[in-house]
């Protein structure tokens, strides 16, 4: 009876987890080709490859984040993006809430200043592993070019 009791009994110490915000860029080529990078050694999922981006700063919007984001990993300077599409994963080192922006136009030279590896794909992928928060929406950019589901 005590044991049922603990059992059935929800956790109301547990506190939920706060999102991380993250603008991410899907940087499209005119020939469609899209630009991934992989993750800098010394960050969870090193070598992993993904969307460059990264975490909101107190104040910026998901532009001024994402334009900001790419100077600091890629040397170029964006222009306009919106956001296309919202998704959020839940990692063991945070829950991210990733905001999705198309950009098709840029200015400056690629430059890893991270120490990056990029790399400009077509669909299907060539590369792997990718992060796991960006599944979906490699699912949505196959559905988008009549391409069969991305087999991950
Ligand atoms: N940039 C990027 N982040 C992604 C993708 N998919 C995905 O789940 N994420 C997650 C991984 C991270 O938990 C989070 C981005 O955080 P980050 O650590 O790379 O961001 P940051 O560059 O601002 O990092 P920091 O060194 O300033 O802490 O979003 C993706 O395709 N691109």
């Amino acid at each position: 009876m005590v044991a049922e009791t603990a059992i059935s009994d929800p956790s109301p110490s547990v506190p939920p987890r706060k999102h991380t915000e993250v603008a991410v860029g899907i940087l499209l080529r005119p020939d469609g080709a899209m630009l991934l990078s992989t993750r800098p050694p010394g960050k969870p999922y090193a070598g992993y490859w993904e969307f460059p981006g990264g975490k909101l700063e107190a104040g910026e919007t998901v532009e001024q984040a994402l334009r900001r984001e790419l100077i600091e990993e890629l040397g170029v300077t964006i222009g306009a993006a919106s956001v296309w599409k919202v998704t959020e994963h839940d990692y063991p080192h945070a829950l991210v809430r990733l905001h999705w922006c198309k950009v098709r136009e840029w200015t400056g030279e690629f430059e890893m200043r991270e120490g990056q590896t990029m790399a400009w794909q077509q669909m299907p992928l060539t590369v792997a592993p990718v992060l796991p928060g960006a599944y979906p929406v490699l699912q949505w950019l196959a559905e988008e070019r009549g391409l069969p589901p991305v087999a991950i």
